[in-house]
């Protein structure tokens, strides 16, 4: 959009911008049908310093006409794997399944994840999220021995490096069986809570299930961590693994923050049965996050020539109207659980949008990949109100219909109040990572 000069120092405004009325706490309409109000946004000193009504306005250069375009707060993604993205080219998923994927990742993860091609690889996946918009995201860590060692200083030292453009949490990734080793678990946790982040797990429906997530939570409660699992990506009925991860956070009476994200199988089980495991997660104050881009690409995956039929995602809807916090997010990129993704929660939303109907009618849907995500890890982000932080997103579409139809890829990302240079990383960069199996010569 080079038609549009956003001022660099001093004041200014984004006159006749549309915002929408469930990310922007007490505006006033009148809205559109779309849920947008039309206001100017006045900015001064990286801040959003007054939203008002459409109405008088400075003369250029200090008042920008949007004629009308979209303007979000920034994105918050709270559900990703920058520390196996990118990887697809040197290790694909030989079969487009979990398993699949669990395979390839654990292959590559023990020859290829040093230090160095594990922060290189998070850069460039923080760079390209950053390009997009997104101002908070959470990652997971593959946390199974030896990698911790590996991973987490990285981690570390990158969140320090992208502080103030990327707020950046990590979580553990371990399967749940993991946790018998208790000796282990604990200094795995210790690590966790050093780095002030939080405990993770892929929950299965293993035998000892119960007495496991009783140590998870016992755990967490020692250390004052949150948690944050994987549960039920998979089609069969009998994993109920999101219900007993309720009944443990009611067991122990957790206070801390829980999010549990893919929970697919809910899905495909009983009404009945959801809705009690729903009733749970409400009552133990969980908060669900759907991938639903990953979700398409694993699940009911065929190999007898038969088309899936089956989208993969979880109950949002339901979930949303018993009180549940709600997000979606990007999952992994191009990597053996997902081949493609960009970390651009545009992208999430539309997709979303599509699967699991964020519209008739849109509602405050658009809280699912900006004010929700940011309660759930707990950052100051996901709004634009009168004295947050000038951070957020102009687009060109003026309406959900244009928005949601187009990749929007020249829009203006404005951070602290100025528009930054957004550049996009280029694949061939990784090249030299990517191993003799991979080579952009002809
Ligand atoms: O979806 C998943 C599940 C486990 N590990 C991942 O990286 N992604």
């Amino acid at each position: 959009m080079t038609d549009l000069l956003i001022p660099t120092s001093g004041w200014y405004v984004l006159g006749n911008a549309r915002l929408h009325g469930s990310l922007t706490p007490g505006l006033d309409g009148p809205f559109d049908r779309d849920g947008f109000a039309l206001v100017d946004i006045a900015i001064a000193d990286g801040k959003v310093t007054g939203i008002a009504a459409r109405g008088e306005r400075p003369a250029p250069p200090r008042s920008i006409d949007l004629a009308g375009r979209i303007v979000l707060p920034c994105f918050v993604d709270c559900h990703t794997h920058v520390d196996k993205g990118h990887i697809w080219p040197r290790m694909p998923n030989p079969d487009g399944s979990f398993a699949g994927a669990l395979g390839a990742v654990g292959a590559d993860r023990l020859v290829h994840w040093n230090a160095a091609d594990v922060a290189r690889r998070m850069d460039f996946s923080l760079r390209t999220a950053y390009a997009h918009g997104t101002k908070a995201l959470r990652t997971h860590l593959d946390s199974v021995a030896p990698q911790e060692t590996i991973s987490w200083p990285v981690f570390e030292e990158m969140r320090d490096e992208w502080r103030g453009r990327i707020d950046l949490q990590a979580a553990s990734l371990i399967g749940i069986e993991g946790v018998r080793e208790a000796a282990w678990f604990e200094t795995l946790a210790r690590r966790v809570a050093a780095a002030k982040a939080v405990l993770g797990a892929v929950t299965y429906m293993l035998p000892d299930l119960e007495p496991l997530l009783d140590r998870v939570f016992r755990t967490a409660i020692e250390f004052g961590l949150d948690l944050d699992f994987h549960a039920d990506e998979t089609g069969d009925l009998a994993a109920v693994s999101l219900r007993r991860i309720a009944e443990a956070a009611l067991r122990h009476r957790f206070g801390g923050k829980i999010l549990v994200g893919h929970c697919c199988a809910l899905s495909r089980q009983p009404d009945g049965e959801v809705l009690e495991t729903l009733d749970k997660v409400a009552a133990a104050g969980i908060a669900v996050v759907s991938l639903p881009m990953c979700n398409l690409f694993l699940q009911d995956r065929r190999h007898d020539g038969t088309t899936p039929r089956w989208r993969g995602v979880t109950l949002l809807h339901e979930m949303k109207a018993r009180g549940i916090p709600v997000a979606v997010a990007s999952d992994n990129t191009r990597d053996p659980f997902y081949a493609y993704g960009d970390l651009d929660m545009l992208e999430v939303y539309r997709m979303a949008t599509r699967i699991l109907h964020f519209d008739h009618p849109v509602g405050d849907w658009p809280k699912t990949v900006a004010a929700t995500p940011a309660e759930i890890m707990g950052v100051d982000a996901g709004r634009l109100a009168v004295g947050s932080p000038a951070d957020l997103v102009i687009f060109k579409g003026r309406s959900w219909t244009e928005l949601l139809s187009r990749p929007e890829s020249d829009r203006i990302v404005v951070r602290d109040g100025r528009a930054i240079e957004r550049s996009i990383p280029d694949y061939c960069e990784l090249d030299e990572l990517m191993g003799s199996a991979w080579t952009s010569k002809p």
